[in-house]
């Protein structure tokens, strides 16, 4: 599904070294690390947010840089900062935004927009967090994407906004989508997760099931922030 490949980045005081990952079809993965990993870089960089020195970023082996539009519909975004304008309504913001996709479907969007419990008619600006998360996830499900991405989705959420959250991406998975979320390491989102990709410092540690993950923990019963802690503990930094 998702191929990275020797993608390096540089910050002044960071680095991407060569990451190298892929995505199993149909299965939640979780990109993990602590803060400042460069969780969200990877992500930036996979949706050609910012640009990078070297790697090759493929889905179902097409790349931004040539099959740009094609690219871009095969993904739904859903970004911590939500990028909208505050002072639109959904249905203006929704607008503008279902105009950059080419496989947009209103049909869909409407579904998930009552679903949730969201008005057209309300104000971005008067949305809470959760609302806006929501809106967010009703817009990266309504162009057919294959892959959704998502910044650490549970942020800031509540106990049941969360709960409601990982509902929805096991729901999409059983549809046969291929769902990549950033986590941190305090986030109890990874329990929906099939997969992990463990970043530090900019470098991947581990790339393996969550099974084979938690064997890295010492604690009982096993947990995925404990596996993280032993892995970098091991490595003495
Ligand atoms: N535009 C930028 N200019 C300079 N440095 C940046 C920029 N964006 C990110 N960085 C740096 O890159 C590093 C990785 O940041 P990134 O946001 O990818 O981490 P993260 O794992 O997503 O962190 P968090 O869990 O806190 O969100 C950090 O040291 C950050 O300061």
């Amino acid at each position: 599904m998702l191929t990275v490949k020797y993608l390096t980045k540089s910050y002044d005081n960071f680095k991407l070294n060569d990451i190298s990952f892929s995505l199993k079809e149909g299965r939640i993965t979780g990109l993990i690390g602590m803060n400042g990993s460069g969780k969200t870089t990877v992500l930036k960089c996979i949706l050609g947010a910012v640009p990078y020195e070297t790697g090759k970023i493929s889905i179902g082996g097409l790349t931004g840089l040539r099959n740009e539009q094609e690219y871009k519909d095969k993904i739904g975004v859903v970004f911590d900062s939500g990028c909208f304008y505050e002072e639109l309504t959904l249905e203006a913001m929704t607008g503008i935004i279902a105009g950059a996709y080419g496989s947009w479907d209103e049909r869909i969007y409407f579904g998930y927009i009552e679903r949730f419990g969201l008005s057209r008619t309300q104000q971005i600006n008067t949305l809470s967090r959760g609302m806006k998360m929501k809106y967010s996830l009703a817009l990266a499900l309504s162009h057919h994407a294959e892959l959704l991405i998502l910044d650490e989705p549970s942020g800031g959420l509540d106990p049941k906004t969360r709960q409601f959250f990982c509902g929805e991406l096991l729901a999409q998975k059983e549809e046969g989508k291929t769902i990549l979320l950033s986590v941190n390491a305090i986030s109890d989102i990874d329990r929906i997760c099939d997969d992990i990709v463990f970043i530090h410092n900019g470098t991947i540690l581990r790339e393996c099931s969550r099974e084979v993950f938690l064997m890295e923990s010492v604690k009982n019963p096993p947990t995925v922030e404990d596996a993280m802690m032993e892995i970098i503990r091991r490595r003495g930094k």
